[in-house]
């Protein structure tokens, strides 16, 4: 039995590479010393693994931003504008593709950027044109390889398989269909094989989560097709076949007829799928199997005894040279290293593995799987103690907030009338005019805000002196949206240090790491809360800050929430009761606070639902069930509100399409969304499908310091009244502006209303 695994953070163990980033992209460091941070967080992953006796070690897991960006590059798939730029300049091309570059006459925007899977991670989304070619453009994994053995170790790289390569990625034009390119892009995969296979490589991994989707009969024949010339080709180069994040499903008998060394199993997300493919007359008992045991996506430490028995299924049937043990996915979806950690209460900490941890449970479990090193047995016993002490602590059981589930009924998910009544009542409340202007809630947060809340975190600032700054910035804002002309504001959010987070730390059942730091995208990260527990609202959240703005204007503030399948979604949450309990859970504090800000006077809320997409099911036939319990956990915490009262909800990195009839069950009373970066083309689903609520298509891309013009600004919106009712629309940006600074979001934010403005004097004076 040998141990791998499938990928590491790399962001480093205290945020090198997110820091080293943005201190070159501002010019204050350069390439060389941008470089020697990556090399050292190459370096130690490496030797940490080794250090703890990882037997395959991956490379070419490391990005300076994103991993789908870095397969376009070393596949030369680069898009036409991008073609304006030096070619030989690759560091300045590469961080143009991932960011957008305007300089010297250049304006050009940045790909675009989804959500990896059922993941919080973002990856750039490769552009194809039907002509596409493809070329050996950059040596980065050779390199990597390279790098990795010169520090003794033979790894084994990791590419973006072909077929996922191609279905990650989106056709830029009509007339073809993005996997006729497989016979382009093959050639140039096959390139970096001979080289690396030259170069000693024993084995590659090709990552091809899109066997955890729904396929067609003609991509599952372009994987069978792939690997059968990969194996022709390169006879003596071992194939790691790694699927995640889901079952093979229906593609596990074509997985189950590759030609490929091993084939790695999600068991975590799938723990069935190891009976099936043991039992199945398709698997060939040559083919070795990596049994993902250890929990990729989550922060709880394994069960030893459960996985023990897994692994004894299996070695019952297969010889245990023929098995790997390893995590179930990539580890960048965690934080690196426990250890770090102080401030967690020691009854939680020993519940908990992170990273590093995780490669010992994986050591751990093939030595007790193995029975050859008797000194493991104490960890196993610490395990057991651990999870039975879990199961039975008093953290994690509330009688009150289980009962409140329980007696949930039908009519709490309901608002008292229908749209068009509370529509009519919301006009007369809040008087507000055509195409209304507002934001999303979020307003810059600069160094010096990050600032004051680290100095207050450390005991630094006294809580009266932190309030008093928060304050002054909120004033600030208010004073600033009142200028501008906006008719509908917001606090800002200057005192969350994340959406998510920020709930997390007012609610029971959360704990919070402080080095616990995941990428979401390029330099950015989250360190999600850990639901550990039974949630209930310890007190009021936001309504301090809220209704202190609504005190400072006579115009409606929007009070700003996260909703519960967001603050469910980008947590690590609890894996001892089903995802729809916990989400209720919280749907009740949220409720509770909805109600309390109704009280102190906000006549608009705003319910966030950013991650209500990113948390469907990656198998279709599942996705009823998820969204008949996410809609309803929304609908519990809305629910409450009277009539008059605005509900808004918002929406960002979201194809709407496909569920376009659950996002009218939520039934909000307003939806803003992200729609300018592709040209609203994110509405047709709300037109198609006759959105009977109000509709904010956003028509200021906030990703990029680039100021919308008024003429942008402008088309846009004549774009959303070709095709929805005027009286619906409102204007607003595509998502908050916390990664913004000032300059820009205050000239962005003067365009938008003065254009909202001129049409709404044009609606009014007869033509
Ligand atoms: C809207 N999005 C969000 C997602 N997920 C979330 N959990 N939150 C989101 O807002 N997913 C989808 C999208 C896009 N994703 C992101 C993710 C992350 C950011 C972002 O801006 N992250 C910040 C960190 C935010 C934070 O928690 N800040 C804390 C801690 C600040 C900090 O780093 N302090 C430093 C010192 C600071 C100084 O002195 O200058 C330290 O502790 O060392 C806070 O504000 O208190 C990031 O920088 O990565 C955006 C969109
Ligand atoms: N209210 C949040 C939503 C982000 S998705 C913000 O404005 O940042
Ligand atoms: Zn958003």
């Amino acid at each position: 039995m040998k141990t791998t695994i499938l990928g590491y953070p790399r962001i480093g163990n205290k945020r090198e590479l997110k820091k080293a980033c943005e201190q070159y992209w501002s010019e204050k460091t350069d390439l060389e010393s941008l470089q020697k941070t990556a090399s050292e967080i190459k370096r130690k992953n490496w030797l940490q693994q080794q250090e703890i006796g990882i037997d395959l070690i991956p490379s070419n897991d490391f990005s300076f931003y994103d991993q789908v960006l870095d397969m376009c590059f070393s596949l030369g798939c680069i898009p036409e504008r991008f073609k304006s730029i030096d070619q030989n300049d690759t560091s300045k091309l590469y961080l143009a593709m991932a960011r957008g570059l305007q300089e010297n006459g250049i304006d050009v925007t940045a790909m675009e950027m989804t959500k990896w899977f059922d993941t919080n991670y973002h990856y750039i989304v490769p552009e194809f044109e039907k002509n596409q070619s493809f070329s050996f453009f950059s040596r980065k994994v050779i390199d990597e390889y390279q790098e990795a053995l010169n520090l003794g170790i033979k790894t084994k790289p990791v590419l973006i398989a072909p077929v996922t390569f191609l279905l990650l990625g989106k056709e830029k034009e009509t007339g073809f269909n993005r996997m006729d390119l497989l016979k382009n892009l093959l050639p140039v995969y096959f390139e970096f094989i001979e080289e690396l296979v030259q170069l000693g490589v024993e084995y590659i991994q090709f990552d091809e989560p899109c066997l955890a989707l729904d396929l067609n009969d003609n991509e599952r024949q372009a994987i069978t097709s792939t690997y059968q010339q990969i194996a022709q080709k390169f006879p003596s180069l071992k194939i790691y076949l790694a699927n995640y994040f889901d079952c093979y499903g229906e593609n596990l008998e074509t997985a189950l007829n590759l030609p490929v060394d091993t084939l790695h199993l999600d068991l975590v997300r799938c723990s069935l799928q190891l009976d099936d493919i043991l039992n199945s007359e398709h698997y060939n008992p040559k083919t070795k199997l990596a049994l993902g045991i250890v929990d990729g996506r989550n922060i709880w430490k394994n069960d030893f005894e459960a996985s023990l028995k897994t692994i004894v299924k299996a070695s019952e049937k297969i010889p245990s040279e023929n098995l790997w043990i390893a995590p179930s996915c990539s580890l960048l979806h965690v934080p690196y290293d426990l250890e770090h950690e102080q401030n967690i209460d020691p009854n939680i900490k020993q519940w908990l593995a992170f990273a590093k941890q995780k490669l010992e449970e994986v050591i751990a479990l093939k030595n007790l799987a193995s029975n050859e090193n008797e000194s493991f047995l104490y960890l196993f016993e610490e395990n057991k103690l651990a999870n039975i002490n879990k199961q039975q602590s008093k953290l994690i059981h509330n009688e009150a907030a289980k009962n409140r589930i329980l007696n949930l009924k039908a009519s709490d998910s309901l608002r008292n009338s229908t749209f068009p009544e509370r529509q009519q009542k919301q006009k007369q409340a809040l008087n507000l005019p055509l195409y209304p202007t507002t934001t999303i809630g979020s307003f810059p947060q600069t160094k010096e805000v990050r600032s004051w809340r680290l100095k207050h975190k450390k005991g630094l600032l006294p809580t009266p002196d932190y309030d008093k700054l928060i304050a002054n910035e909120i004033k600030a804002s208010i004073r600033f949206q009142e200028r501008i002309g906006l008719d509908v504001l917001v606090h800002g959010e200057f005192e969350r240090n994340d959406m998510v987070e920020y709930f997390g730390e007012n609610l029971n059942g959360f704990a919070f790491s402080d080095f616990g730091w995941v990428q979401s995208y390029g330099s950015r990260c989250v360190k999600p809360p850990i639901l550990f527990g039974d949630v209930s609202r310890k007190n009021a959240i936001t309504v301090k800050w809220s209704a202190y703005a609504q005190s400072l204007t006579n115009l409606p503030v929007k009070g700003m929430l996260t909703g519960p399948v967001t603050i469910l979604q980008w947590s690590f949450v609890r894996n001892d009761q089903p995802r729809a309990t916990t989400c209720n859970q919280i749907a009740l504090a949220i409720r509770d606070e909805v109600a309390d800000l109704e009280k102190n006077g906000l006549k608009i809320i705003q319910i966030d639902e950013p991650a209500i997409r990113e948390g469907l099911p990656l198998k279709k036939s599942e996705w009823n069930k998820y969204l008949n319990w996410a809609v309803n956990a929304f609908k519990i915490s809305a629910s409450v509100a009277k009539d008059d009262t605005q509900i808004h909800t918002h929406m960002c990195y979201s194809e709407f399409n496909d569920i376009i009839s659950s996002i009218a069950d939520m039934d909000a009373d307003v939806i803003t969304i992200e729609t300018s970066r592709s040209e609203m083309e994110l509405l047709d689903a709300f037109v198609n499908f006759k959105y009977p609520n109000e509709i904010g298509p956003g028509v200021y891309d906030i990703h990029s310091p680039r100021v919308p013009s008024l003429e942008e600004i402008e088309h846009l919106i004549h774009k959303a009244k070709r095709v929805l009712p005027k009286e619906h629309i409102w204007v607003n940006p595509d998502c908050g502006l916390k990664t913004r600074d000032w300059p820009e979001t205050k000239s962005a934010l003067e365009n938008l209303v003065s254009v909202a403005k001129k049409l709404r004097k044009e609606e009014t004076v007869p033509a």
